[in-house]
């Protein structure tokens, strides 16, 4: 799905050469150390930003250099680090935004879903009717994905979606992503500094250093990468903290 990304700043490569891949129903993790390049690779997954060679293919259709409306369309759903919610509307209206664009772009598939069903799946039911900006922050990152997921994804981009959740949370997050990633068939491409998480969760994992990847496979492989282990996971800060 992403061919040989190169990407710079005035000059700086920040993205040399990245090829990742993420089937259907697969949860592929990507991670590195700050500033490595995750920010600017999902980026140009989803088209908010140019690359400056290689491509991003979704469901074969080119989507580097075109629109984050051509990415949605083409079949990407995606959450942010900083939340990007409709703060004054409330949950399910939050959700039924995204439904009514996927109702009329993707009627099967949206037709499918049951909103009260995906509510549930992410412990937002009883929240239905608040608003949004009111909701407890690890709520507010479930109903981020529940909004994505509204909007029947073919692949889905997860940005530090445990971010400021506590070990009983996140592994319930990890329970509905994966049963979400099931019942929908899609791919899901995870970010998260949170490597147990990201361990536990994901099926194949990236590691992208300085721009480049440096290590890819299960989790298994990538926690015994010589290389992993000195750049990242060496580092005490990276060290798995909880318990899921
Ligand atoms: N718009 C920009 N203009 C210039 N440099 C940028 C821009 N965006 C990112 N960079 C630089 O690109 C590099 C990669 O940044 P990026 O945010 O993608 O890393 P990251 O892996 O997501 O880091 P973090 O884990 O801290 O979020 C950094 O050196 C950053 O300063």
């Amino acid at each position: 799905m992403v061919s040989r990304v190169c990407k710079s700043f005035s000059g700086l490569e920040v993205l040399r050469d990245v090829s990742l891949r993420c089937d259907e129903g697969e949860i592929v993790g990507l991670i590195g150390p700050n500033g490595a390049g995750k920010s600017t690779l999902i980026n140009a997954i989803t088209a908010l930003m140019p690359v400056n060679s290689g491509e991003v293919v979704i469901n074969g259709l080119r989507v580097s250099n075109t629109t984050p409306q051509f990415g949605a369309m083409s079949g990407l759903g995606r959450t942010f680090q900083n939340i990007r919610l409709f703060k004054r509307l409330t949950v399910r209206q939050n959700v039924e935004v995204a439904h009514t664009s996927a109702l009329r772009d993707k009627p099967g598939e949206a037709a499918a879903i049951d909103l009260d069903d995906l509510l549930a799946q992410f412990d937002l039911s009883a929240f239905a009717d608040w608003r949004a900006g009111s909701l407890p922050y690890g709520s507010q990152r479930r109903l981020e994905i529940v909004r994505a997921l509204a909007l029947a994804p073919d692949f889905l981009l997860l940005d530090e979606p445990a971010a400021g959740m506590n070990a009983g949370e996140t592994s319930a997050l990890i329970d509905a992503v994966r049963q979400s990633s099931k019942a929908f068939g899609c791919g899901v491409l995870v970010i998260d500094h949170d490597l147990r998480f990201i361990m536990t969760l994901c099926n194949r994992i990236y590691v992208l250093d300085a721009g480049q990847i440096i290590a890819s496979g299960t989790p298994e492989e990538v926690r015994n990468d010589p290389q992993v282990i000195e750049v990242y996971i060496g580092h005490p800060k990276n060290q798995p903290t909880q318990d899921h």
